[in-house]
């Protein structure tokens, strides 16, 4: 989806959330966080009834605290953020907006304005100036000029109000949790989507699971989800060993206040800044738990032969001859019902029964705490409560013939199944390569979901990020232009769109309720809407109470009841249907208190309305759920539910609230912006084209909309641009017949201006003018390659009605990572999508060559006619430079290599064209070239050749 990328890792220290883990430990210090209840004040005894969450207490205190210079908040009274009972501590809103400060917002603004006029006389003036020697370059180049200036609105003017809102973690808490530990903050259903345990490592998807389980968040009100779309034993035994491991991870980062909460990428810290409040059995502690995890790490190693060798073990016992199927088996002795090892019928990838099996049921209300230490247990666990949130395995069932839908169809899946076992209003969608970084994640994303005005938000959309990224981040896998600032600057529109994971939703707006219109006659701008939108659950020391939350924000009863759609839309299951008006319920709690647990039948429920066959003539794909028969699910998803007037939220917090994985490879980079772009034009080429989506869309959403389904279409564009002005040199003739000053001023103008916009962005954006070049150069990357490919093929779908199949994202590194972690970032694998931007890069070497050829030959003496071409020159291999570096491979690792390269290119076409004399002669007519500024006229052969 995502059009601009950049790059850099670096490490921002102005976000807010937990600049909590900054704060001290508290060693019976009074704190600061005005929290009732603290155990900062060392009174042991609510110390102990407080919370197990020790390092949550500790971090109360500067959770939300801002110090960043580029933003300020927005003043009480304005912008619809009125508190009209005064500002007592109580009434301090869950969340806090900003805007950026007008140092640096008013110059912005002009200077988009500034350009925009720029680029409007530059393009009157290339208009008024024909170019008579080759007016089909002078048509496309105004075509192709007019594109950019087109699609630089298109992105620029979305961000023209950006926005910051920054989660209060201590008001949730005061609101939300109480002094006996427990809390009414509402359920939150968590879905992991994995489909391979192989191509997606199964350490990681468990290191993921670990950290959801440990994450700072009530238990009973937390349920997680796996969704396996392999159907393996695999699968499952990795998460019945995490699910085992965790009940001694989780009491441990419970009891320390460790961070982050995945065991892989904290045991990897070189340093552990110590957030707990027992130093002393710290470091013995955590050398248990290491030890632990290594041998942990170990099962899951040698799962996959395990379940080999107890197959061969059960099946030698049964007689069997070639042919008859060869069962997978469970530890307990029971045949596996998903995909064997040994594949047959019934039990194979793609067609298997559905499974639905608890690992953890939902745990008790009450506090339950450990142990103290003993022989069996060397971790003294009294007053750290042990219990552990529900952990859902879930296969759906996999039938030949049938279209699976990908992670769409996964999704849905998850959704019905959730919705009988746990019910939660609030649903987190991970993929299975994004683990929780920041304990405090979950909370900073409920912080949008329950403050004021928060009843028409549907979903709250954290930026991705990633690691195992190279250093210098070569194709802007870091992707921050595109996060920190498109996404951030849309929230101040109607809100960011939709990237696929990391993204915490409201349930009913996965069911296609309308958001509450309040007070709003007629269709009307969302962002008006919500003004009017009175939220129950920011009023002080309200809770979300059953009765309550019935009569908060599920939507007023419609003709169809409590449901939008008809009740057939959702599918043959009345246990289903019957959930969907406790979908705004606070709390599986709640739920579990009206007879929801799993029991037997609801398991059996759950395992049919994952069926295959389940969404036959349903809206599942359609009205409902995530949408179907598309590349890329997510910014379309996201789509449908912006123009029904719901709108979004960003949620950038440090900590890094979730990280992920990134295909480092340039081959799987291409493919993966292949897979986004098209997905993006496929959207442009539906019903779901947003210059026809209703009148709820936010006219300034709705252009950034028309920028994320478009930005492919700059291939063509871009194309022509990086290689004509090269074979300029060849055949003499420019964009324009003469490149006179006023040419360069404007094309001064416009890309200062440019540059200059950049800086200010960048500046509010929190990322580096290094990142903003890097996302130039994989833009152009892309555009010439994947962006060119995305474009042809849609067109074809289009045309010849052709599908488009896309296969999985690699995670798997295919280098050797113990000897250099980044080794897959040179491994070559062709693709013809590399073809476009060699040619590209030869075109322009040759071109300059035959510039140099021609200045030496004193066939061109104007410095002025060689200038341009030698401008685009620059342009167009400066930006393909990372590119050229990646296709060269190991042996490209210094950049002297692509210098080299290069330069011998260059010198060898400058030789061959000053050497070769029939190069000016041959090739018919001689011709006489336009002397532009009456210097000597040479006649070539090459020129007449190509007029
Ligand atoms: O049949 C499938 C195929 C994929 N997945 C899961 O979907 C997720 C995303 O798939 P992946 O191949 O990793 O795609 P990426 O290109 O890495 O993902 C980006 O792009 C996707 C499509 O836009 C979004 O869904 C993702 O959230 C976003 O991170 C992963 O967790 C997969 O396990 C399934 O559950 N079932
Ligand atoms: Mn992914």
């Amino acid at each position: 989806m995502a059009p601009a990328v950049a790059g850099g890792g670096r490490v921002r220290s102005n976000e807010p959330v937990a600049a909590a883990a900054a704060a001290p430990a508290a060693s019976g210090k009074p704190c600061v966080c005005g929290f009732q209840v603290c155990a900062c004040t060392g009174s042991a005894a609510v110390a102990s009834a407080a919370s197990s969450l020790d390092m949550d207490i500790v971090a109360m205190g500067q959770i939300g605290a801002v110090n960043d210079e580029s933003w300020v908040g927005v003043e009480l009274g304005e912008d619809g953020e009125t508190d009209e009972s005064g500002a007592a501590v109580d009434d301090r809103p869950v969340f806090r907006t900003e805007k950026i400060k007008g140092v640096l917002l008013h110059p912005y603004r002009v200077l988009i304005f500034v350009r925009l006029i720029a680029f409007t006389l530059f393009v009157i003036w290339r208009i008024s100036h024909k170019n008579p020697d080759a007016m089909w370059l002078w048509v496309t180049s105004i075509c192709g000029e007019f594109w950019f200036g087109f699609s630089w609105l298109l992105d620029q003017l979305p961000k023209l109000n950006p926005i910051n809102r920054v989660p209060d973690l201590a008001v949730l808490r005061q609101r939300f949790d109480r002094p006996d530990g427990t809390s009414t903050l509402p359920g939150l259903d968590i879905f992991v989507t994995t489909a391979d345990p192989i191509k997606e490592p199964i350490l990681s998807t468990a290191n993921s699971v670990l950290s959801i389980l440990a994450a700072d968040y009530p238990v009973d009100r937390n349920t997680c989800y796996v969704s396996d779309d392999s159907g393996m034993l695999l699968t499952y035994e990795a998460l019945a060993e995490s699910s085992k491991f965790a009940t001694l991870w989780v009491p441990f980062c419970r009891k320390h206040g460790i961070e982050p909460r995945g065991p892989e990428s904290y045991f990897e810290l070189k340093s552990h800044p110590y957030m707990g409040r027992a130093q002393d059995e710290f470091v013995n502690d955590r050398r248990r738990v290491r030890k632990e995890y290594d041998e942990f790490k170990a099962r899951i190693n040698s799962l996959e032969h395990d379940i080999k060798q107890r197959n061969d073990g059960y099946n030698a016992a049964i007689a069997h001859s070639q042919g008859v199927p060869r069962p997978t088996w469970m530890a307990d002795g029971t045949q596996w019902e998903g995909t064997w090892v040994d594949a047959s019928e019934n039990h194979r990838r793609g067609d298997h029964a559905g499974i639905v099996l608890v690992l953890l049921n939902h745990p008790s209300h009450r506090r339950q705490t450990g142990p103290p230490a003993s022989a069996d247990n060397p971790l003294d666990l009294s007053g750290v409560d042990v219990r552990l949130p529900m952990l859902v395995y879930v296969s759906r069932e996999k039938r030949p013939g049938h279209d699976h839908q990908k992670k769409a169809g996964a999704m849905n899946a998850l959704t019905r199944a959730s919705a009988l076992l746990s019910n939660s209003p609030f649903i987190l969608n991970l993929d299975c390569d994004h683990y929780i970084n920041n304990s405090q994640a979950l909370r900073a994303g409920i912080c949008f979901m329950v403050g004021r005005d928060s009843d028409t938000v549907a979903f709250v959309q954290f930026p991705q990020r990633f690691e195992g990224v190279d250093p210098t981040d070569l194709y802007a896998n870091h992707n921050r232009i595109f996060f920190d600032g498109t996404l951030r600057a849309l929230d101040g529109m109607q809100g960011p769109i939709y990237v696929g994971t990391g993204c915490l939703f409201r349930r009913i707006t996965v069911y296609g309720f309308d958001p509450p219109r309040i007070n709003v006659g007629g269709p009307c701008f969302p962002r008006l809407a919500g003004l009017f939108a009175k939220t129950k659950y920011e009023k002080p020391g309200l809770e979300m109470t059953t009765a309550k939350a019935k009569a908060a924000p599920v939507p007023a009863k419609g003709k169809h009841g409590f449901l939008p759609l008809p009740k057939k839309t959702y599918g043959k299951s009345d246990a289903f249907v019957d959930t969907i008006p406790r979908a705004s319920h606070p709390s599986p709690y709640a739920a579990a208190a009206e007879g929801i647990v799993a029991d037997e039948a609801t398991i059996v429920e759950a395992v049919n309305v994952t069926a295959a066959a389940f969404e036959k003539k349903t809206g599942w794909g359609k009205e409902i759920g995530w949408v179907y028969d598309t590349v890329t699910e997510d910014v379309v998803t996201g789509y449908r539910m912006h123009i029904k007037g719901w709108r979004s939220r960003y949620c950038s917090i440090y900590p890094h609230a979730f990280i992920g994985t990134a295909p480092i490879n340039l081959t799987e980079r291409l493919f993966q912006v292949l897979r986004w772009s098209t997905g993006s034009l496929e959207i442009f080429f539906s019903k779901n084209n947003p210059l026809f989506g209703s009148t709820y869309l936010h006219p300034l959403q709705r252009v950034a909309y028309i920028n994320i389904t478009t930005y492919p279409f700059t291939a063509i564009f871009l194309i022509f641009y990086t290689t004509v002005p090269a074979l300029s040199f060849v055949t003499g003739h420019f964009i324009v017949q003469r490149p006179t000053t006023m040419f360069y001023v404007y094309l001064g103008i416009v890309l200062s201006t440019l540059l200059v916009i950049a800086v200010l962005e960048v500046k509010w954006a929190g990322v580096t003018v290094f990142e903003w070049f890097r996302n130039g150069q994989f833009w152009m990357t892309a555009s010439c390659s994947a962006y060119l490919a995305a474009v042809c093929q849609v067109l074809t779908k289009v045309i010849f009605r052709r599908d488009i199949s896309f296969k999985l994202t690699s995670k798997l590194p295919s280098g050797d990572e113990k000897k250099d972690p980044y080794a897959d970032l040179y491994v070559v694998r062709w693709t013809p999508l590399m073809i476009t931007p060699i040619i590209i890069i030869f075109v322009n070497i040759i071109g300059s060559a035959v510039a140099f050829a021609k200045v030496l030959d004193g066939e061109w003496t104007h410095w002025l006619k060689v200038a341009g071409g030698v401008f685009f020159n620059f342009w167009v291999l400066f930006h393909l430079y990372p590119f050229a570096k990646g296709i060269l491979g190991k042996h490209g690792k210094t950049p002297v290599v692509v210098l080299v390269w290069w330069a011998f290119t260059f010198v060898i076409t400058a030789v061959l064209y000053i050497n070769i004399p029939h190069m000016h002669t041959s090739g018919g007519k001689h011709t006489t070239v336009h002397g532009h500024h009456g210097k000597k006229l040479v006649d070539t052969g090459l020129y007449g050749w190509l007029h």
